[in-house]
């Protein structure tokens, strides 16, 4: 995790995570889309919030930028209130949504020099530049440019104003896998290896895979299970257990009573020691124990499919 660009902006903190939320509630009418969520987003990492469609993403983030109310709990953003201190939040915070609404009208280059005026610190070598990693034509009208390259123009306006966060709401949604390539190298690449915090969901792993060193697994509005990416492969395993003797099926049904076992053939998770000491301490003559660390895939499957699902 890179280190924090200490003093670079005065008034803000530099001392405390990028976001933090506890006990978030956020309701429309009487369905409730994020349900006491709590999380912790640490500075300079690139913080991937996975879950299937209608998780709670997009609400959560709508809090975190001050654009809807929570209904309990509450969240702080580079240190600030989201509630309290939404406007300084928004002023801090590079964001850009797969809703955002550019002006359509505009040209590249227009749309560029209205945030600029709009920017307390815009950068615009900065942005030229990531308009010509991305090859935007700087001409164009913004309702000519297809879905990637407006998705791509919002990253550049969300990074024109040099913030230390970035929040991203599905970033990659529409994009090609080429596009989605040169997208997740500058985010990964140049964004993060500044030490600049980006959080960012999406319900594709293989965007976690590419670019997160932290995620956060978030289902019917609650986080199911969050941390370092690798910590979470190594402590999210499958055993193999070998008998010397086809066991009885109470030995195969009692595997799942071992404390922290979610599912025996397939995953197991919590205290991976004490899971593989309960294993090898069996009463049916067990020769061999082994493990192998799960892939990320596993591990949200396992987390978000219910029982009635298998
Ligand atoms: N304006 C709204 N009015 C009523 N219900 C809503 C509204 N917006 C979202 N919801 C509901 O809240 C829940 C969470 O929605 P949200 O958009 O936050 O999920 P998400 O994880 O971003 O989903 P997706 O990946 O599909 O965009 C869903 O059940 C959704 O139907």
């Amino acid at each position: 995790m890179a280190d924090v660009r200490a003093g670079e902006v005065a008034s803000v903190p530099e001392e405390g995570a990028a976001i933090e939320v506890e006990d978030l509630v956020v309701n429309y009418g009487r369905k409730r889309a994020v349900d006491g969520l709590s999380m912790t987003v640490p500075r300079g990492s690139v913080y991937g919030f996975l879950g299937p469609n209608g998780a709670g993403k997009t609400s959560t983030i709508k809090t975190l930028m001050g654009f809807r109310k929570p209904n309990g709990g509450s969240a702080k953003v580079l240190g600030h209130d989201v509630v309290e201190e939404s406007l300084e939040v928004r002023a801090r915070v590079g964001f850009a949504s797969e809703v955002n609404s550019l002006y359509e009208g505009m040209t590249v280059s227009r749309i560029c020099a209205l945030c600029r005026d709009l920017s307390r610190s815009w950068d615009q070598d900065l942005v030229d530049r990531y308009i010509g990693v991305f090859g935007l034509p700087a001409d164009a009208r913004i309702r000519k440019l297809s879905k990637g390259q407006k998705a791509q123009l919002q990253l550049c306006l969300a990074l024109g104003g040099s913030p230390d966060l970035l929040i991203l709401d599905e970033p990659t949604s529409g994009l090609d896998p080429v596009a989605r390539r040169a997208f997740l190298k500058v985010l990964v690449g140049d964004v993060a290896a500044e030490g600049r915090t980006v959080f960012f969901s999406t319900h594709l792993l293989s965007d976690i895979e590419a670019v997160a060193d932290t995620v956060g697994i978030i289902k019917g509005g609650k986080l199911l299970a969050s941390g370092d990416l690798d910590d979470m492969r190594e402590t999210h395993r499958v055993f193999r257990v070998v008998y010397a003797d086809t066991p009885p099926e109470e030995e195969v049904r009692s595997l799942q009573t071992l404390p922290d076992v979610k599912e025996v053939e397939r995953e197991g998770r919590g205290d991976v020691e004490a899971v593989e000491r309960g294993l090898r301490d069996r009463p049916h003559s067990v020769i061999d124990v082994d493990s192998t660390g799960m892939t990320l895939e596993d591990i949200f499957v396992a987390y978000v499919e219910d029982e009635g699902d298998r």
